[in-house]
Parts: structure tokens; C-alpha cells; sequence
């Protein structure tokens, strides 16, 4: 601190007025000068520029920056980097930059820096620069006032020890209905991520709540800021499991000054891409397949057909496929334009299978076509009269069209119907083949649902792929950048396919393996994933710490990882201590009341946003029609939903993957809805995970043996005083 200031805060206070002063006047400059609205490309990109400029500044003038460091390099001068969200450059080059981009080189000392005496270093352009960090500082400013300033780390302290105090506060606020930016508070780990280098396919298993999602979002960021020169926020994609999720996560790239980066689910992707009449059946269908049957789960080998149809295997079959499609493709016979004249099979045979071998199938076909044309007007020319020309033009357009209808039709979907006999017609050899080596369960259920006019959402991958193998990539289809959140449930074949479309593998895999609730299509390990790639073009990252959730919370659904699903992955809590997670009995015929009386308590605490997780769809049907009829304000969430809308929301546990509410209260958690497997154990483990600050369980019959305490520590029975 310097000296003449009484305070941290004081000293702040003072650099702050002084900060904001100068960017109001470079703002107050900027709204100035005239807004250009000529046709001059180069005045109008000097323009846009501008406008970007103010708006950034906009925003800087705000909350200007969330971070202090000061770091002095060997011999060099001991300076103090005001760290934020969007840089602000000194008017003259040679002066340290107002505020520094936290994306920038030196920014990231900010959050590598984790304390101790030694010196600490960072990466630049020029080459790793070293030195010493004297102080990091967290800094709170809200709408241009100064809120709080907290030491992390102070080198003249008596005890420099850099603690999670900060962190622990930040995480201790309610949450509205968005997913917000973590700019301030990126942990060391977490910024490993952020800042690996574009090329390499990043595969991260990350436990409930470590921040994947986030960091993904912030990864974008970073990659626009790093490699501007490479990649376009227009070639960047986020694929996410459905609207709902896309929605609640859509204000973080805008608030981190980042727009126009797709972010899709797969079906919208693919649907949009294969431009056809292509219906998806409804997924509830399979949900409820999978979640709410009462009889057992069947074995979930690599023949389920969610398992084969994501595999390498089919999309092997499939290549064989085509591949033994092109040998039969040029129609049998030669072809003869008028009678007398002929082009012989084996001329056709020459072009298709030398010259225009490097073509996907359906281009070979219309460059053959275009060349069997071209060749007719030559052969036109050579008519012994005008009379003449005129006839033999009319027979050989009509022949030629003949002609064309003979070939196969190279459309994905009418192969693919082909492949399970779900059409009319004759197969050629090589589909006959296919269709011989599918698992027989695979074959049945996709000629049913093809011949009602639909396909599930793991024909998808397929059908893409044969897309493209027949018609190949447009240069403007392809990705500077794929991101895949929730990727446990992403299949290796979704993998492989979305590499044909990015360049340089360069991929942010995000997942976790024990909320793997999909596990009927999703991996069982990310080494499916990582086989995809040579070992120089992927790395692994593991995140363990938990930030969402309080330590009873995440103590407790450890507990439920250890006793019920075999090698899950546990988490590390931050030290965040909250209420102890309650456990409240009811009789059977008590239900409804019981839970609505339990909403009640917790809505009237300060939570924001209060969940309650039902097993299946049915019931949280019915609990909503009962609970909105008291008078209790309750949204339902369906799966069909565009948006999250916060305050009270009632949903089954399975659709509450991704979310997080400020307190959850899990409707029945007891062996009658919940039985004795791995993968019910997985999904209460979700659903608890969704709590940020308050977990109650409420139970009408004896909890799974899994989810009863192992100690007596962290949890309560009964209903609070
Ligand atoms: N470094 C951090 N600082 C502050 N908050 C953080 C940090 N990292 C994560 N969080 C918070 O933790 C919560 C969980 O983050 P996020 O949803 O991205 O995790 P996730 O790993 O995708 O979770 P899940 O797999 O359980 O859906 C969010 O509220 C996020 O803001």
C-alpha cells in the first residue's frame, strides 16, 4: 500500500475516480466523432472498429477491472496491473495499459500465481518473462462503486498466504436464473484449461459443479483473443443438450464482450445440415424408456442400440458400405444416345473410376452426367444435317434422362432406409452386406422407426456421415473451434464426425463420467474419446474441485458416488460451509402435503432459485398440477422448455443435468423410486449436485442404502425448528 493512503480501500478508491475519469473522457470522445453511414469498405470497417470500441469502453466504465496484481521482473520496475474484463490501452504506446484484457499474456499471473516466496513466471510472445508477485488483490465494483477489496496474497505481509477467502464469498451469493462469468475468480487449474494451445483435442473430466461449462465458455473467449488472426467467432461452436441449457448459459459470452458463436444442440446442427425431410421421433419416448420403467434396466452391452450406432464399428460399416456402392453405381450396358450411336460402358466406367475418382459419390455421378453430355454436343455436330440435329437432340435428351434415373440415388436417408430394409427395392450387394453384420436388436427397432417416418437422435451421426461421404464438406461447414459440454453422453462416433468438420482437432470435451445417466448412448470411458486422436493431438485434464456446492453438500453426494456407483469419480469441496443437508420422513398419504409444506419453508428463506427433483416425468407432472393449484407459484420443466425461468421449478432429476439452483429438495429419495443400481445411484447423485447452498431429501419409504450417512456429521433428520 502506498503510503499516504490509510487504507487498501482508500488507495483504490482514489485509483479508481482516477481510472474512471480517464476512460468517461475517451468515451465522452469516442460518441464525439460523426458515425460513418457512407459505402466506403475501409471508413466503414474504421467505423465498426469504433463502435466496438465504445462499446467496450461502455462497459469498462462500469466495473473497469476486478484484479490487482504487482509483479516486477529481474531489474525491472515494480508495477501494479489492473486486471478486467475488457483492456483499456494508454493513448500513448509506451505507457502501461490502463486496464489489462484478462486474457492477455501477464493476466494469467493472476490466476496461476498461487503464492509462496519463489519467483513466478508467465508465458509471452517474446518468451517466458520471470519475477517476483508482490500483491494480488481482488476488487469488487459495481455499477462505478467501490465494494470490496481483499488481499489474496501481500508479500510484506507477516503471513503471505494466499487463502480461497474471495472465492468463498463469491460463491456464497445466490444465483439468478443465468449462468454468469467467473472472470474474477478463474482458479489455477481451471485457467490451465482456459489457456491450453488451440490445436489439440482437450478432453476434461471435471466432477458435479468444477466449473466445465464455464470454463468452456471463457476457453472461447480466450481463443478469439489469442489467436484472433485464425479463428472467427462465427466458426466457433458450443454444442450443448438442449434449448433450456443453451438459454441459461447465453448471457456468459456476451458478458465476456464475445458474440456470435454458435451455440447449438447436435440435432439442430445436424438436421440443418442434412437440409432434409428428416423427422426425429420424440425423445420422451426414449427417456422414458430409460428412466422411468419399474421392471429393471436391460444390460447395457455394446449392442444397445443408443451404444452401437455412436460406435466406430458402424461407421466403419458404413464406409464399407459406400465403398462397395461404387463399383455398382454406373449403370449396367453402354449408353447410346440415338440409335446408331454409342458410348460405351467402359468409356463411362473410365471416367467414374479414374478421373473423378477423388469426388464423393454423388459429385462422380454429376460429373459423369455432365461429361456423357458434353460429349453428346460434340457428337451433335457431326450431323449431316440441321433436320438430323434436331432429331437426334431430342432422342438423346430424353435417353439421357433415362439414363440418370438409372444410377442409384446417393441421398443419405434413402441409404440408410436401404441399409435396414425399411424401403421398397432392390439392395446392392454391399448394403445386403451391411445389413448382415448389424446386431439384430439394432435392425428391428430402426426398420420400425424408419418405416413410421422417423430416427432417433443417435441416427444422426450415420446419417451426417453419409452426407458427406457422398456429397463431401462445403469449405463454409467447417469449425475454427468445437466445444462439447455434457460430452459423456456425446458417442465416439459423434467425435470422429465432428473432427471431419474442425480444424486441427481442436476441441474442448467436457464431461463427467459419473453423471453418465445417458450411459445407453453416451462413453463409459474418455478413452473411447481419446483413441480418436494420435497421442501429440489430445491432452487430459481432470477437474476435482467442486465450486457449486457446500461442503455438506458435496460431502454427502461423495457419499453416494462411494457406496453406490463402483469407481466414481469424487469431489474435492472448497471450504464453503453451509446448513447441514436435512433428511425429512414423510407417511405416504402425507405426500403432497408434506412437500409443498418443505417448499414453503425453503422459498422463504433468500433463495432465488429453488428446485424440486421428482424421479420421473409423470410425477413431476402431477405435483406441479397440484402444487400451482394451492397457490404455490411453481414452473414446470418438461424438456420441451426454450427457457429457464428461475424462482420455483419442478422437474424429474434427469432434466436437471447441467443446472443449479440455490436449494433443492429431492421429492422422494427412497429405494421405492431409486433402487439398488449404479445408475439410479448416478442419477440422485445428479440431482443432489444441482444444490448450491441447501439440499433436503424427503423420503416415504427407507432411503437407498446408498444414500443413508456414512457419519453422523454434515446432515439432519426431521424438519427444522
Ligand atoms: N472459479 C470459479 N469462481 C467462482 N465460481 C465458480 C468458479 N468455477 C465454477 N464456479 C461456479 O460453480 C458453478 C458450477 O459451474 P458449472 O455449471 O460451469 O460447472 P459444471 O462442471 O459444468 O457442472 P455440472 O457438471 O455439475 O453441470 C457455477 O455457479 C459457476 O459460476
Amino acid at each position: 500500500m502506498e503510503d499516504n493512503f490509510q487504507s487498501a480501500y482508500q488507495e483504490e478508491q482514489h485509483r479508481l475516480t482516477l481510472a474512471m475519469e480517464e476512460i468517461d473522457r475517451r468515451l465522452e470522445k469516442l460518441r464525439a466523432a460523426p458515425v460513418y453511414t457512407g459505402h466506403d469498405f475501409t471508413e466503414q470497417a474504421l467505423e465498426a472498429a469504433r463502435e466496438s470500441k465504445r462499446q467496450s469502453l461502455a462497459k469498462s466504465t462500469q466495473e473497469p477491472y476486478f484484479g490487482r496484481l504487482d509483479f516486477e521482473t529481474a531489474g525491472g520496475k515494480r508495477t501494479p496491473l489492473y486486471i478486467g474484463k475488457v483492456g483499456v490501452e494508454k493513448e500513448e504506446v509506451t505507457e502501461q495499459p490502463l486496464v489489462i484484457d484478462w486474457r492477455a499474456p501477464v493476466a494469467s499471473l493472476f490466476y496461476s500465481f498461487t503464492g509462496g516466496e519463489e519467483a513466478a513466471s508467465y508465458d509471452a510472445p517474446e518468451g517466458t518473462i520471470e519475477g517476483l508477485v508482490y500483491l494480488k488483490r481482488n476488487i469488487v465494483i459495481r455499477q462505478r462503486i467501490l465494494e470490496r477489496v481483499a488481499d489474496t496474497y501481500d508479500r510484506n505481509n507477516e503471513q503471505p498466504a494466499v487463502s480461497d477467502e474471495f472465492l468463498v464469498y463469491r460463491l456464497g451469493e445466490n444465483k439468478d436464473n443465468r449462468l454468469r462469468d467467473i472472470v474474477s475468480t478463474i482458479q489455477a487449474e481451471q485457467d490451465q484449461i482456459i489457456r491450453a494451445v488451440r490445436n489439440t483435442a482437450l478432453i476434461i473430466q471435471g466432477v458435479a459443479g468444477s466449473g466445465k461449462t464455464t470454463v468452456a465458455l471463457h476457453r472461447l473467449a480466450f481463443l478469439l483473443y489469442q489467436y484472433k488472426e485464425q479463428v472467427s467467432a462465427g466458426k466457433m461452436v458450443i454444442f450443448a443438450p438442449n434449448h433450456m441449457f443453451l438459454d441459461y448459459i447465453s448471457d456468459v459470452l456476451p458478458e465476456l464482450g464475445v458474440g456470435d458463436i454458435q451455440q447449438l444442440t447436435f440435432q439442430d446442427w445436424a438436421l440443418t445440415l442434412l437440409n432434409q425431410d428428416v423427422r426425429l421421433a420424440d425423445p420422451s419416448e426414449t427417456l422414458s424408456y430409460w428412466f422411468e420403467r419399474t421392471d429393471g434396466l436391460p444390460e447395457l452391452s455394446n449392442e444397445v442400440p443408443g451404444r452401437y450406432k455412436g460406435s466406430l464399428t458402424f461407421m466403419k460399416l458404413l464406409e464399407d458400405m459406400l465403398a462397395g456402392m461404387e463399383t455398382l453405381s454406373v449403370p449396367e450396358g453402354d449408353f447410346s444416345p440415338w440409335d446408331g450411336k454409342v458410348l460405351p460402358r467402359s468409356e463411362i466406367l473410365n471416367w467414374f473410376e479414374q478421373e473423378y475418382k477423388p469426388y464423393p459419390l454423388a459429385k462422380r455421378k454429376e460429373r459423369v452426367m455432365a461429361r456423357i453430355h458434353r460429349w453428346v454436343e460434340m457428337e451433335l455436330k457431326k450431323a449431316p444435317s440441321a433436320a438430323m440435329q434436331k432429331e437426334w437432340k431430342k432422342r438423346a435428351s430424353q435417353r439421357e434422362k433415362s439414363y440418370a434415373n438409372k444410377w442409384p440415388k446417393f441421398d443419405a436417408l434413402l441409404i440408410y432406409k436401404q441399409l435396414f430394409q425399411a424401403v421398397k427395392g432392390s439392395s446392392t450387394g454391399s448394403v445386403v452386406g451391411a445389413r448382415a453384420k448389424l446386431p439384430g436388436v439394432v435392425l428391428k427397432q430402426t426398420a420400425a422407426d424408419l418405416k413410421q417416418g422417423v430416427v432417433r437422435e443417435e441416427d444422426l451421426p450415420a446419417l451426417v456421415y453419409l452426407h458427406i461421404l457422398l456429397n463431401d464438406l462445403d469449405g463454409n461447414q467447417r469449425f475454427d473451434h468445437v466445444v462439447i459440454d455434457e460430452a459423456q453422453d456425446f458417442s465416439p462416433f459423434h467425435v470422429a464426425l465432428l473432427d471431419r468438420f474442425v480444424r486441427g482437432h481442436s476441441f474442448t470435451i467436457l464431461g463427467d463420467l459419473s453423471q453418465g445417466i445417458h450411459a445407453y448412448r453416451g462413453v463409459h470411458t474418455w478413452e473411447e474419446m481419446s483413441s480418436l486422436f494420435n497421442a501429440e493431438d489430445t491432452a487430459y485434464f481432470a477437474l476435482t474441485r467442486s465450486y457449486r456446492s457446500t461442503m455438506e453438500i458435496i460431502e454427502y453426494a461423495n457419499t453416494i458416488l462411494e457406496k453406490g456407483v463402483q469407481g466414481g469419480i469424487t469431489a474435492v469441496p472448497v471450504f464453503r460451509s453451509g446448513n447441514p443437508v436435512r433428511m425429512i420422513a414423510y407417511e405416504p398419504s402425507q405426500r403432497t402435503e408434506q412437500i409443498g409444506r418443505a417448499l414453503e419453508r425453503l422459498t422463504h428463506q433468500e433463495y432465488r432459485t429453488v428446485a424440486v427433483l421428482t424421479r420421473t416425468l409423470a410425477e413431476a407432472r402431477e405435483l406441479h398440477e397440484t402444487l400451482a393449484g394451492r397457490g404455490l407459484g411453481v414452473n414446470l420443466i418438461d424438456g420441451s422448455m426454450q427457457q429457464y425461468q428461475g424462482g420455483v421449478s419442478i422437474l424429474p432429476v434427469y432434466l436437471s443435468k447441467g443446472l443449479e439452483f440455490d436449494a433443492v429438495l429431492v421429492a422422494d429419495a427412497d429405494e421405492q423410486h431409486y433402487h439398488s443400481s449404479a445408475w439410479d445411484a448416478k442419477l440422485l447423485y445428479v440431482g443432489c449436485t444441482r444444490a448450491l447452498h441447501e439440499l433436503w431429501l424427503m423420503h416415504g419409504a427407507p432411503l437407498p442404502h446408498y444414500a443413508v450417512p456414512e457419519n453422523n456429521e454434515g446432515y439432519m433428520t426431521g424438519w427444522p425448528e
